[in-house]
């Protein structure tokens, strides 16, 4: 992403203690479940546009990201902003060793707009190591943010996700209103 939302670009104040977040975000950020289906719960249909999809190298990635995931040759980096019907609710980056792209998961390269949680929670290889909140001071406000690590048959890949004004995660009591 190359607005200055971008993850690797702001720094995202993690919280130490969850306890920091209020409860209804809280709510949202702890999804375990699919955040895709969570949102098309709302009533509204979900697209996910890409921004930018490549290879990067270790020295590439934020210190941050870095330290979540193992040495690796190369990571796969896929950006995207996902939509609720034609509002932008969540900036999402996925860091992904070559060392999980092997088998079936090689599909993670070529997701174009099928968002990301079709693919991983199609399966029963899902686990979830983490998830951290935070928030980031942007030009739009204060937008709360989560990073998960999560593992594909035990293979790592990290998941920020950034989640935008329009959402309903910065909406009182997360409700969407439907004109
Ligand atoms: C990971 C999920 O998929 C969503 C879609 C993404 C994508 O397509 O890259 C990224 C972030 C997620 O919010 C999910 O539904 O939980």
């Amino acid at each position: 992403m190359s607005d200055s939302h971008s993850p690797e670009q702001s720094p995202i104040h993690w919280f130490d203690d969850p306890s920091q977040v209020p409860a209804d975000v809280a709510d949202w950020l702890m999804e375990m479940g699919s955040m895709t289906r969570r949102f098309e719960k709302q009533g509204v249909t979900v697209t996910v546009k890409p921004q930018n999809e490549c290879f990067v190298s270790r020295e590439e990635l934020g210190e941050s990201e870095a330290q979540q995931l193992p040495e690796s040759a190369r990571y796969w980096i896929r950006e995207i902003v996902l939509f609720g019907d034609a509002e932008p609710w969540l900036l999402g980056r996925t860091v992904i060793p070559e060392e999980t792209l092997t088998g079936p998961d090689l599909a993670l390269v070529d997701l174009g707009t099928v968002p990301l949680g079709r693919y991983l929670f199609s399966g029963n290889n899902l686990t979830r190591d983490y998830i951290h909140l935070g928030q980031l001071q942007s030009e739009q406000g204060d937008l709360w943010a989560r990073r998960s690590r999560l593992r594909l048959s035990d293979k790592p890949l990290l998941l920020t996700e950034i989640f935008l004004p329009d959402s309903p995660v910065h909406r009182p009591e997360g409700k969407v209103s439907k004109a």
